[in-house]
């Protein structure tokens, strides 16, 4: 398993403290949530404080986009390298086309699916995609209850499987210790996880740790 904590729970007054800190304590990804207030109803962070989790970071970007003019972002982003960059197919009207003009950037792109958005809709998109994001919450906010998603991740794997089986599957929302083994059984390849994370008693390498199952 994969481990992309997400710094929407870090300490914003020393972000690039904590930032590197995830890294030194064993992290795959950087999960950047990036939302504008209108898709979802929180406002977080743009390019100017993303350049400088970039600086701080020593592993990879994993930008995941919540906002409604998904192209406009991408070109904000891009300029800093990201790994990935996964934008929600609810609010994207040419899917396919913006998923092939990520790649064009030399970016992974991805696609992130609400918890009631069924697993099907991507039927025709995964040859194009290199990683799945299933929110296993309504997006907007850390620290929120797992929504069950274990039989839309089945599903899901089933068809990145038959379709296209270098494609990942990340799921983002209440992940801890208690639910990363069944994920793991579910098909999930990253794990996302931000109050988990950074609110852990024994701290981030134990916490961490915990989720590389
Ligand atoms: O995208 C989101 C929320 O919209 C996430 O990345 C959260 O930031 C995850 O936080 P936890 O549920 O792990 O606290
Ligand atoms: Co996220």
């Amino acid at each position: 398993m994969l481990v992309a904590p997400s710094i929407l729970s870090a300490d914003f007054g020393s972000l690039a403290r904590d930032v590197k800190a995830i890294c030194d304590a064993g992290c795959d990804l950087v999960h950047v949530d990036v939302m504008d207030g209108h898709f979802v109803p929180n406002l977080t962070i743009g390019p100017v404080v993303v350049s400088a989790v970039a600086e701080a970071a020593t592993k990879p970007l994993d930008i995941h986009l919540m906002v409604e003019n998904n192209t406009f972002f991408v070109d904000l982003f891009a300029p800093l390298n990201p790994e990935y960059i996964s934008f929600h197919i609810e609010e994207e009207k040419h899917p396919h086309r913006l998923a092939q003009y990520i790649r064009s950037l030399g970016i992974k792109p991805a696609i992130v699916l609400n918890p009631h958005t069924p697993a099907e809709s991507l039927e025709y998109l995964l040859p194009y995609i290199d990683m799945v994001l299933v929110m296993s919450v309504n997006p907007g906010f850390g620290g929120q209850k797992f929504i069950d998603v274990y039989e839309k991740l089945r599903r899901l794997r089933d068809l990145r499987d038959r379709i296209n089986p270098d494609c990942l599957i990340e799921v983002d929302g209440g992940v801890n210790d208690a639910n990363i083994g069944a994920l793991k059984d579910a098909g999930v390849d990253v794990c996302v996880a931000g109050s988990y994370v950074f609110k852990h008693a024994d701290g981030l390498e134990a916490a961490i740790g915990s989720l590389k199952v």
